[in-house]
């Protein structure tokens, strides 16, 4: 592979996702590669949030049913239109809550523990707050975490083997709960497989697909997932804050939501204003109160992207970026301390690179202050995301030489090594 830029600038002239970027405010001297955390700006997101402001401005309350996306049923709209990105059928997605919200609902709906089945299996290299979810959702079943959430091992500190995963499916679990992509080392786990092993003894399983969604191809209907949920504010650029989703299979709707509430309503029945809940017959009764339609609004703009770009080409370009990526860091950094932590392996490689050095914090300093934005994750890491909608080969070839001369010039000495407040 040739180092030289040109050969960055001959990559993007064969990219066919190319229009897609001109669609992002990108600031011309800045670098992003923070998608993985929070996605940028698209005009189609800030169009949309103009036109549910626009509907509030004429309608007022009408605006629930009138105007052009009427607020009564925009969470199940968003369901549909994200429904191909978790290979789901339209009624198995909504668009509602956050991640931890959604996983206290799925969690408080689908863990039933039942005679010697007590246990929640989860694993030690997940975002924090679903293991605070899950510790909250065993005390209030008046289980002890520390005896009740089983976390499976990592070997390495990055990434984890799906035969430790299987093995750790005893018959006291009742409920698996694991990422689909690890959020540092970028990790695919084999959602297919384990939720085979699962199912075959009896355990139901969900996803968080915070890291994999709008990154990866899902075919959750089809590996019979019984649940998932995600953020959108990642690889879906909804915004910060913005309205995350969940996924329940078909084959539990009618079962009534472990956390209910008027919005989780059949919508005919909804205004009857029964104080006996009839819940709605698909995904949309795991939703609980008033959407926050502010928050979901810019879905609309983003998503109708993914609808245009394809997964499948997404993820095609994703792969060329990464794969580029860490060639590069292969040849320029090689001399500089730098591990590539995450997965070479196409199949079990995500949307991002994660690189280790014992000067990570303040290299991310040293980069920001040079108008590159990575982030930093404890303890010695740096998450690099080239997302294929608006990031370029050219950008990560520049990118790879700011660092390099970062590295060169030792300018990151100029940083406490101690991570911000945010990363
Ligand atoms: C894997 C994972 N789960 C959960 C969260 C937190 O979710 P939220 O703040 O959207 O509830 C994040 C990131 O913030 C995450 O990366
Ligand atoms: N929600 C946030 C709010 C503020 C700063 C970061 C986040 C993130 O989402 C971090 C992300 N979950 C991560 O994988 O590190």
């Amino acid at each position: 592979m040739s180092t030289d830029i040109t050969y960055a600038q001959e990559l993007d002239k064969e990219d066919e996702l190319n229009e897609f970027r001109h669609e992002f405010y990108q600031s011309p001297e800045r670098l992003y590669f923070d998608g993985n955390s929070l996605g940028l700006l698209s005009k189609r997101a800030e169009q949309a949030v103009n036109t549910i402001m626009e509907s509030w401005k004429q309608y007022g309350i009408d605006g629930w049913t009138e105007g052009e996306h009427p607020w009564f049923y925009l969470s199940e709209k968003l369901g549909r239109m994200s429904a191909h990105l978790v290979g789901a059928q339209p009624k198995e997605v909504i668009i509602t809550g956050s991640t931890t919200t959604n996983l206290h609902q799925l969690t408080a709906s689908f863990f039933q523990p039942n005679g010697k089945k007590t246990k929640i299996l989860a694993d030690e290299l997940n975002f924090p707050s679903d293991i605070y979810a899950l510790k909250s959702q065993l005390q209030l079943k008046g289980l002890h975490p520390e005896e009740h959430l089983i976390q499976v091992k990592s070997r390495n500190g990055h990434t984890l083997e799906t035969s430790d995963i299987i093995e750790a499916m005893t018959d006291e679990i009742a409920l698996v709960v694991l990422p689909g992509v690890l959020y540092r080392s970028g990790q695919i786990l084999d959602m297919k497989t384990i939720t085979k092993e699962a199912h075959k003894r009896g355990i139901i399983i969900g996803f968080d697909l915070c890291h994999s969604i709008g990154s990866i191809p899902h075919q959750l209907n089809d590996w019979d997932v019984d649940f998932a949920f995600w953020c959108t504010y990642k690889h879906l650029n909804g915004g910060p804050g913005s309205v995350g989703g969940l996924f329940v299979h078909q084959k539990h709707f009618g079962n009534h939501p472990g956390l209910a509430g008027w919005f989780s309503s059949n919508k005919e029945k909804q205004f009857d204003m029964e104080h006996s809940l009839t819940a709605a017959s698909d995904a949309g009764a795991y939703q609980i109160g008033t959407p926050h339609l502010l928050s979901a609004a810019p879905l609309l703009g983003s998503l109708s992207m993914f609808e245009e770009a394809g997964i499948g080409k997404i993820r095609k370009k994703s792969l060329l970026l990464t794969e580029y990526l860490m060639n590069l860091i292969d040849t320029e950094l090689i001399d500089h301390g730098f591990t590539i932590a995450n997965p070479r392996d196409q199949a079990i490689r995500g949307g991002h690179v994660y690189l280790e050095h014992p000067e990570a914090a303040r290299i991310c300093k040293a980069l920001k202050a040079n108008r590159v934005i990575p982030d930093f994750r404890n303890p010695n890491g740096i998450r690099l995301a080239p997302v294929a909608l608006y990031n370029t080969f050219e950008e990560v070839w520049k990118m790879v030489n700011i660092l390099k001369s970062i590295m060169e010039n030792q300018s990151y000495k100029h940083f406490e090594n101690k991570r911000g407040v945010i990363a």
